[in-house]
């Protein structure tokens, strides 16, 4: 069976984030990440998550101006400096928590403004990854489904994919979410099956609703199965909404016959 992970940026958001991995732990996961963790001391969720028993895997870079509908700043021209800068950021924070990726958020960008955008792109990824590198830690690329996020600089793993063909570095893998894949794209074993070796972390949540993954179209049973199947060995994060509260929602485990 997979191992999960607990998605704080939507798991417990009730609670300050200490209160979030003690909130975790007592559930059961045995490993929590995170979205913009920054207002935290890293060195403060370290503790907790040693004295829970729990790993820290990844976090985000910043976003950028968010009231201006921002998501990211990696491939957005004239912003190389303020990517580099959430870059260093998450370096520095995540070695401080004991974290072990990042995922490096491109931005929204128009379609006529993707050429000078993908160059952009690969010219800070490439500069980041070296950085991150340097510390043993992964950089993640994450598709994002064009109706969560309509624009986003990729919505399928191709569009990852070729990025991460073009830089060549090892510590660039894909961010696979069940979610983004099954909305964006669909026939989601045949994907998780061909892009394996170049995935660096899974998430899941139910499609179309992102809520627990015991509705909707995709058939998680047979997904954790397949995870297994193809020899996955890192962590399967739960980032879902929950329809009510996150404790309310932990059902799936049991109904799906897993473990956490
Ligand atoms: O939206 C998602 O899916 C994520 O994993 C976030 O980290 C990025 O917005
Ligand atoms: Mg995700």
């Amino acid at each position: 069976m997979p191992r999960f992970s607990a998605n704080l940026g939507f798991l417990w958001t009730d609670r300050p984030l200490l209160d979030q991995i003690a909130a975790a732990a007592k559930a059961g996961f045995k490993a929590v990440e995170m979205h913009w963790p920054y207002d935290t001391d890293p060195k403060a969720v370290r503790d907790a998550c040693a004295r829970h028993g729990v790993a820290m895997l990844g976090i985000n870079t910043v976003r950028g101006d968010v009231s201006k509908g921002e998501n990211g700043l990696g491939a957005l021209p004239g912003r190389e400096a303020e990517f580099q800068a959430a870059i260093d950021q998450s370096i520095a924070w995540a070695i401080a928590a004991g974290g072990t990726s990042i995922h490096a958020m491109p931005g929204v960008v128009k379609p006529i403004d993707m050429p000078a955008a993908t160059g952009t792109f690969v010219e800070n990824l490439s500069i980041a990854a070296d950085k991150a590198g340097a510390h043993g830690l992964t950089l993640l690329l994450e598709p994002l489904n064009p109706r969560a996020m309509p624009n986003y600089f990729y919505s399928t793993l191709r569009g990852a994919g070729d990025i991460i063909a073009r830089i060549g570095k090892p510590n660039i893998k894909i961010m696979f979410d069940v979610f983004h894949v099954g909305v964006s794209e669909g026939d989601v074993l045949t994907k998780l099956e061909y892009w394996m070796p170049h995935i660096g972390h899974i998430q899941f949540a139910a499609v179309p609703s992102r809520a627990e993954p015991d509705e909707g179209e995709i058939d998680f049973r047979a997904i954790f199965k397949a995870i297994d199947r193809l020899g996955w060995k890192g962590w399967v994060g739960a980032e879902y909404k929950p329809r009510a509260g996150t404790d309310e929602g932990l059902g799936w485990v049991k109904t799906l016959g897993v473990t956490l």
